[in-house]
């Protein structure tokens, strides 16, 4: 049976034998953005030959660099960068260039962008197939690795080097924003402040009824949100995923201003010392992480077959009244599952960043945004009344989280010393697949 959406959420449960925070300063956490530790990751050229005129080549996919022209000089200065036009870019002649060696034997792919470079679809097998064995590294934009099949990558001798310490403050920093919204309910406190006027003066003649419905959708809600929401203080934040975006969202909640009690689970236990240093505590596996937390905030990389870990079977055991966000992939929920979950009020509110079938958003977590019912096309009243009624607790955005300018600077700039650091015979700064090759760097 149903649960109402604005069952009191029971106290949070305490997490066994949690980690106590250290007392010492925390060390800094990684990151790279123009006011983090991008000056603290060496930029290697490689050693040159003097007598060796040929630069390595490095073909540049995607739209020109933009915001780091010092270290794109150095760059360029030490490769052949060739940028393939945007029509061969695209799958078909992308294809026949490799195949006909029209870049020459490259060493290296760079892509400085998230939003352009990624024109010819998804590196498979036949792209990759088609890359002449010279290629070393290649370097991207982006802290997901999604779109390439980094495992065939590393069998070939590619490291693949994706940009997540670029991205991880902003990540974070939107992450805070998505789990106070599921404490504190703020589609409903949105929605009810703009959406009532916005539906019916679009739909409705009749500005009087608009107004009054509005106004009382408004006091409706500034009376009874108070009844649903929680100060994240003391709740249990179970993170999926301790990277550098678990790691810094940790940081965010886990001191005083927040309060919370930091758990996680990950394929790989992390130090002690970091544990301790974050306060967080490790769960050893996901359903034991879901039934001890108060919100979840997956962070973690999409899976290598692109399954989804939050399924009908992983939200059996969930704490009654969970809080779920999601800033990773949509690949990595079924949003089903996680529809059915909402609606029988084992998931009290939830925040999604990233959808399963980007651009498309699920027509039934958009109608637990904005109310339950089919408020389009009714009249006004019916509008707020359902707003009223069914309140939003969904908060749905455009995957947003990781789009700043400073994440964009140190994508460019990270990707550009990854590849440096490489060919320049150096470690990889960040590597995702060294795993898979047959001998590391
Ligand atoms: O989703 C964005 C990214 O992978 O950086």
């Amino acid at each position: 049976m149903a649960e109402p959406y604005n069952t009191p959420m029971p106290a949070s449960t305490p997490v066994p034998a949690s980690t106590p925070r250290s007392s010492s300063p925390a060390p800094p956490l990684p990151s790279l953005t123009p006011n983090g530790s991008m000056t603290t990751i060496p930029l290697r050229l490689p050693q040159q030959d003097p007598s060796d005129k040929r630069r390595p080549i490095v073909l540049h996919i995607g739209d020109p660099i933009k915001y780091n022209p010092a270290t794109y000089a150095e760059f360029s200065q030490a490769f052949e960068v060739i940028r393939p036009s945007t029509a061969e870019r695209e799958r078909s002649e992308f294809k026949k260039a490799l195949q006909e060696r029209r870049w020459g034997d490259f060493s290296a792919i760079f892509r400085p962008f998230w939003g352009t470079g990624g024109e010819m679809g998804r590196w498979d097998a036949e792209l990759i197939g088609l890359l002449p064995t010279s290629v070393k590294v290649f370097a991207s934009a982006g802290a997901g690795f999604d779109w390439a099949d980094t495992k065939l990558l590393g069998k070939r001798g590619i490291i693949y080097c994706n940009s997540g310490l670029a991205a991880a403050e902003a990540v974070a920093d939107f992450a805070v924003a998505m789990v106070i919204s599921t404490f504190r309910h703020l589609p409903w406190c949105m929605g009810a402040a703009t959406l009532p006027y916005f539906l019916t003066t679009s739909s409705s003649p009749d500005s009087t009824t608009a107004s009054v419905a509005a106004g009382k959708t408004f006091q409706t809600c500034h009376s009874l949100a108070t009844a649903v929401s929680h100060n994240p203080r003391n709740h249990v934040l179970g993170l999926i995923g301790f990277g550098n975006i678990g790691q810094q969202i940790a940081a965010r909640f886990g001191n005083a201003s927040f309060g919370m009690r930091i758990a996680y689970y990950d394929v790989v236990r992390k130090p002690a010392s970091m544990e301790s240093s974050l306060g967080a505590t490790y769960y050893p596996n996901l359903e034991l992480l879901l039934a001890a937390s108060d919100c979840v905030v997956l962070c973690t990389p999409a899976s290598a077959d692109g399954k989804p870990l939050i399924t009908t079977d992983a939200l059996k055991q969930v704490k009654k009244g969970l809080r779920f966000v999601n800033v990773a992939r949509g690949s990595l929920v079924d949003e089903e599952a996680l529809a059915d979950a909402l609606e029988d009020g084992r998931i009290s509110a939830a925040a999604l960043d990233v959808h399963s079938e980007e651009p498309r958003v699920s027509q039934r977590l958009v109608k637990m945004a904005f109310g339950e019912q089919d408020i389009v096309g009714r009249n006004a009243k019916e509008q707020a009344k359902s707003i009223f009624d069914h309140p939003g607790r969904v908060m749905l955005t455009c995957h947003n989280a990781g789009g700043t300018v400073e994440t964009h600077i140190g994508f460019e700039e990270l990707s550009m010393r990854n590849i440096m650091a490489v060919l320049g015979g150096h470690k990889a700064i960040t590597p995702v697949n060294l795993h898979y090759m047959k001998t590391t760097e």
